[in-house]
Protein backbone atom coordinates (compact mmCIF):
# COMPACT_ATOMS: atom_id res chain seq x y z
CA UNK A 1 0.00 0.00 0.00
CA UNK A 2 2.90 2.39 0.80
CA UNK A 3 6.49 1.66 0.57
CA UNK A 4 9.60 3.64 0.90
CA UNK A 5 12.58 2.44 -1.05
CA UNK A 6 16.10 3.78 -0.33
CA UNK A 7 15.29 6.74 1.15
CA UNK A 8 18.12 9.26 1.83
CA UNK A 9 17.65 12.27 3.82
CA UNK A 10 20.89 14.60 4.47
CA UNK A 11 21.03 17.45 6.92
CA UNK A 12 24.09 19.02 7.23
CA UNK A 13 26.92 16.46 6.74
CA UNK A 14 25.39 13.39 8.52
CA UNK A 15 22.59 11.21 6.93
CA UNK A 16 19.66 11.15 8.75
CA UNK A 17 17.90 8.87 6.88
CA UNK A 18 20.84 6.49 5.07
CA UNK A 19 18.82 4.15 3.02
CA UNK A 20 15.15 3.14 4.68
CA UNK A 21 13.26 0.88 2.91
CA UNK A 22 9.97 0.05 4.37
CA UNK A 23 6.22 -1.26 3.33
CA UNK A 24 2.74 -1.42 5.01
CA UNK A 25 -0.42 -3.41 3.65
CA UNK A 26 -3.33 -2.59 2.97
CA UNK A 27 -5.38 -2.81 6.42
CA UNK A 28 -1.93 -3.33 8.51
CA UNK A 29 -1.15 -1.29 11.08
CA UNK A 30 2.82 -0.65 11.39
CA UNK A 31 4.67 1.24 14.04
CA UNK A 32 7.86 3.11 13.90
CA UNK A 33 9.68 3.15 16.59
CA UNK A 34 13.38 4.59 17.43
CA UNK A 35 15.54 6.74 19.75
CA UNK A 36 14.70 10.58 20.19
CA UNK A 37 16.18 11.87 16.72
CA UNK A 38 16.64 8.82 14.70
CA UNK A 39 14.23 10.47 12.11
CA UNK A 40 11.17 9.18 12.56
CA UNK A 41 9.33 12.80 11.74
CA UNK A 42 11.62 13.29 8.75
CA UNK A 43 10.80 9.69 7.64
CA UNK A 44 7.04 10.44 8.10
CA UNK A 45 7.62 13.94 6.07
CA UNK A 46 9.31 12.38 3.26
CA UNK A 47 6.06 10.32 2.70
CA UNK A 48 4.07 12.99 2.90
CA UNK A 49 5.84 14.84 0.83
CA UNK A 50 6.62 17.44 3.09
CA UNK A 51 10.57 16.75 3.17
CA UNK A 52 12.41 16.03 -0.34
CA UNK A 53 14.76 13.02 0.28
CA UNK A 54 17.75 12.92 -1.64
CA UNK A 55 17.71 9.94 -2.58
CA UNK A 56 14.98 6.56 -3.10
CA UNK A 57 11.52 6.95 -3.67
CA UNK A 58 8.07 6.41 -2.16
CA UNK A 59 5.28 4.24 -3.16
CA UNK A 60 1.89 4.60 -3.02
CA UNK A 61 -0.40 1.18 -4.44
CA UNK A 62 2.62 -0.23 -6.38
CA UNK A 63 3.46 3.27 -8.00
CA UNK A 64 5.67 5.99 -7.56
CA UNK A 65 4.21 8.65 -5.94
CA UNK A 66 4.80 11.72 -7.76
CA UNK A 67 4.01 15.10 -6.91
CA UNK A 68 0.72 14.57 -8.80
CA UNK A 69 -0.54 11.67 -7.26
CA UNK A 70 0.45 13.03 -3.74
CA UNK A 71 -3.04 15.24 -4.03
CA UNK A 72 -5.23 11.56 -4.33
CA UNK A 73 -3.06 10.11 -1.42
CA UNK A 74 -3.30 13.02 0.94
CA UNK A 75 -6.92 13.31 0.06
CA UNK A 76 -7.14 10.04 1.44
CA UNK A 77 -5.28 10.09 4.23
CA UNK A 78 -5.93 11.32 7.92
CA UNK A 79 -3.52 12.47 10.62
CA UNK A 80 -3.47 12.59 14.43
CA UNK A 81 -0.40 15.17 15.10
CA UNK A 82 2.11 14.99 17.99
CA UNK A 83 -0.01 16.99 20.74
CA UNK A 84 -3.03 17.44 18.69
CA UNK A 85 -2.28 20.60 16.96
CA UNK A 86 -6.29 21.26 17.31
CA UNK A 87 -6.62 24.89 15.28
CA UNK A 88 -7.41 27.16 18.46
CA UNK A 89 -9.72 29.39 16.58
CA UNK A 90 -12.15 26.97 15.92
CA UNK A 91 -14.39 25.08 17.67
CA UNK A 92 -14.18 21.35 18.47
CA UNK A 93 -17.11 20.36 15.80
CA UNK A 94 -15.05 23.30 13.41
CA UNK A 95 -11.70 21.46 13.66
CA UNK A 96 -13.23 18.03 13.73
CA UNK A 97 -15.61 18.86 10.51
CA UNK A 98 -12.44 21.33 8.55
CA UNK A 99 -12.07 19.39 5.46
CA UNK A 100 -15.39 18.16 5.49
CA UNK A 101 -16.73 22.22 5.50
CA UNK A 102 -14.70 22.07 2.09
CA UNK A 103 -17.38 20.20 0.07
CA UNK A 104 -20.69 20.20 2.16
CA UNK A 105 -22.88 22.57 4.08
CA UNK A 106 -22.24 22.97 8.14
CA UNK A 107 -25.47 21.15 9.34
CA UNK A 108 -24.52 17.99 7.36
CA UNK A 109 -20.18 18.43 8.47
CA UNK A 110 -21.53 19.10 12.14
CA UNK A 111 -23.85 15.92 11.97
CA UNK A 112 -20.48 14.01 10.79
CA UNK A 113 -18.30 15.37 13.20
CA UNK A 114 -20.34 14.68 16.35
CA UNK A 115 -21.00 11.32 14.91
CA UNK A 116 -16.90 11.37 15.35
CA UNK A 117 -17.26 12.99 18.30
CA UNK A 118 -19.10 10.11 19.75
CA UNK A 119 -16.83 7.40 18.61
CA UNK A 120 -13.98 8.45 20.36
CA UNK A 121 -16.33 9.22 23.69
CA UNK A 122 -17.01 12.91 23.33
CA UNK A 123 -20.29 13.93 23.55
CA UNK A 124 -22.08 16.67 22.32
CA UNK A 125 -21.58 18.80 25.16
CA UNK A 126 -18.09 19.20 23.96
CA UNK A 127 -18.84 20.18 20.03
CA UNK A 128 -19.19 23.69 20.81
CA UNK A 129 -16.33 23.93 23.28
CA UNK A 130 -12.93 25.95 22.02
CA UNK A 131 -9.48 23.77 22.00
CA UNK A 132 -8.46 25.36 25.13
CA UNK A 133 -11.12 24.16 27.16
CA UNK A 134 -9.99 20.52 26.42
CA UNK A 135 -8.04 18.42 28.97
CA UNK A 136 -5.11 16.46 27.39
CA UNK A 137 -6.94 13.43 26.51
CA UNK A 138 -10.42 15.36 25.43
CA UNK A 139 -7.54 17.14 22.73
CA UNK A 140 -6.44 13.88 21.72
CA UNK A 141 -9.39 12.66 21.00
CA UNK A 142 -10.89 15.78 19.23
CA UNK A 143 -7.55 15.22 17.37
CA UNK A 144 -8.75 11.56 16.89
CA UNK A 145 -11.99 12.44 15.77
CA UNK A 146 -10.70 14.87 13.16
CA UNK A 147 -7.96 12.24 11.85
CA UNK A 148 -10.70 9.87 11.14
CA UNK A 149 -13.61 12.23 9.74
CA UNK A 150 -13.00 12.10 6.13
CA UNK A 151 -13.12 8.40 6.19
CA UNK A 152 -9.08 7.72 5.80
CA UNK A 153 -7.87 4.97 4.09
CA UNK A 154 -4.56 5.41 5.64
CA UNK A 155 -4.00 7.22 9.16
CA UNK A 156 -0.78 8.12 10.65
CA UNK A 157 -0.58 8.53 14.10
CA UNK A 158 2.17 10.69 15.58
CA UNK A 159 3.17 10.41 19.21
CA UNK A 160 -0.17 9.76 19.79
CA UNK A 161 0.18 8.85 23.80
CA UNK A 162 2.95 11.97 24.08
CA UNK A 163 1.60 14.17 27.38
CA UNK A 164 -0.52 11.63 28.90
CA UNK A 165 -0.62 9.49 31.67
CA UNK A 166 -0.68 5.78 31.62
CA UNK A 167 -4.48 5.06 32.09
CA UNK A 168 -5.25 7.60 29.50
CA UNK A 169 -2.67 6.24 27.31
CA UNK A 170 -4.08 2.69 27.08
CA UNK A 171 -7.26 4.30 26.18
CA UNK A 172 -6.32 6.39 23.65
CA UNK A 173 -4.25 3.64 22.72
CA UNK A 174 -7.35 1.01 22.70
CA UNK A 175 -9.59 3.61 21.20
CA UNK A 176 -6.78 3.79 17.94
CA UNK A 177 -6.61 0.23 17.17
CA UNK A 178 -10.43 -0.27 17.69
CA UNK A 179 -10.70 2.18 15.12
CA UNK A 180 -8.01 0.82 12.80
CA UNK A 181 -9.50 -2.77 13.05
CA UNK A 182 -13.83 -1.02 12.68
CA UNK A 183 -12.51 0.86 9.65
CA UNK A 184 -10.12 -1.47 7.37
CA UNK A 185 -7.58 1.29 7.78
CA UNK A 186 -4.08 1.34 6.87
CA UNK A 187 -2.14 2.99 9.92
CA UNK A 188 1.61 4.15 10.30
CA UNK A 189 2.16 4.83 13.90
CA UNK A 190 5.64 6.48 15.14
CA UNK A 191 6.04 6.08 19.01
CA UNK A 192 8.87 5.41 21.46
CA UNK A 193 5.53 4.48 23.86
CA UNK A 194 6.20 0.33 23.75
CA UNK A 195 2.54 -0.28 25.15
CA UNK A 196 1.50 2.01 22.06
CA UNK A 197 3.73 -0.40 20.22
CA UNK A 198 1.43 -3.87 22.15
CA UNK A 199 -1.57 -2.60 21.56
CA UNK A 200 -1.72 -0.60 18.17
CA UNK A 201 1.02 -2.63 15.88
CA UNK A 202 0.64 -5.50 13.57
CA UNK A 203 4.05 -4.81 12.97
CA UNK A 204 7.39 -3.02 13.94
CA UNK A 205 10.09 -1.17 12.94
CA UNK A 206 13.14 0.05 14.31
CA UNK A 207 14.52 2.82 12.70
CA UNK A 208 18.13 3.15 14.39
CA UNK A 209 21.47 5.24 12.41
CA UNK A 210 19.43 5.68 9.58
CA UNK A 211 17.87 2.43 8.61
CA UNK A 212 15.51 -0.49 9.38
CA UNK A 213 17.64 -1.89 12.29
CA UNK A 214 14.90 -4.76 12.71
CA UNK A 215 11.24 -5.44 10.60
CA UNK A 216 9.06 -7.79 12.02
CA UNK A 217 5.60 -9.06 13.83
CA UNK A 218 4.76 -7.33 16.93
CA UNK A 219 4.13 -11.05 18.98
CA UNK A 220 8.04 -11.43 17.84
CA UNK A 221 9.58 -8.64 19.02
CA UNK A 222 10.41 -9.74 22.59
CA UNK A 223 12.23 -12.45 21.24
CA UNK A 224 14.38 -10.07 19.22
CA UNK A 225 17.94 -9.18 19.44
CA UNK A 226 17.79 -6.24 17.82
CA UNK A 227 15.40 -4.81 19.67
CA UNK A 228 17.05 -5.84 23.18
CA UNK A 229 18.85 -2.42 23.44
CA UNK A 230 15.71 -0.79 22.63
CA UNK A 231 13.32 -2.64 24.52
CA UNK A 232 15.79 -2.47 28.28
CA UNK A 233 15.87 -6.17 28.08
CA UNK A 234 19.43 -6.32 27.69
N1 LIG B 1 14.62 20.68 8.72
C1 LIG B 1 15.68 20.20 9.38
N2 LIG B 1 16.88 20.80 9.30
C2 LIG B 1 17.97 20.30 9.94
N3 LIG B 1 17.96 19.19 10.69
C3 LIG B 1 16.79 18.54 10.81
C4 LIG B 1 15.59 19.00 10.17
N4 LIG B 1 14.59 18.14 10.47
C5 LIG B 1 15.14 17.20 11.26
N5 LIG B 1 16.44 17.43 11.47
C6 LIG B 1 17.36 16.60 12.26
O1 LIG B 1 17.15 15.26 11.91
C7 LIG B 1 17.26 14.40 13.05
C8 LIG B 1 16.02 13.53 13.16
O2 LIG B 1 14.90 14.33 13.54
P1 LIG B 1 13.42 13.75 13.74
O3 LIG B 1 12.58 14.89 14.16
O4 LIG B 1 13.01 13.00 12.54
O5 LIG B 1 13.65 12.74 14.93
P2 LIG B 1 12.57 11.82 15.65
O6 LIG B 1 13.09 10.42 15.54
O7 LIG B 1 11.23 12.09 15.10
O8 LIG B 1 12.71 12.33 17.12
P3 LIG B 1 11.61 12.49 18.30
O9 LIG B 1 11.30 11.11 18.74
O10 LIG B 1 12.39 13.25 19.33
O11 LIG B 1 10.46 13.26 17.73
C9 LIG B 1 17.50 15.32 14.23
O12 LIG B 1 18.89 15.32 14.52
C10 LIG B 1 17.06 16.67 13.75
O13 LIG B 1 17.79 17.69 14.37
Amino acid sequence: MIETRGLVKTFGTKPVLDGVSIGVRQGESLCVIGQSGTGKSVLLKCILGLETPDAGEVLWRGQTLTAARRRDFLASFGMLFQGAALFDSLSVWQNVAFRLRQRMPDAEARAIALDKLARVGLGSETADLMPAELSGGMSKRAGLARAIADDPAVIFFDEPTTGLDPIRAARINALIRGIVDETGATAITITHDMSSVRAIGDRVALLQEGRIAWDGPVADMDQAAALRGFLGTE
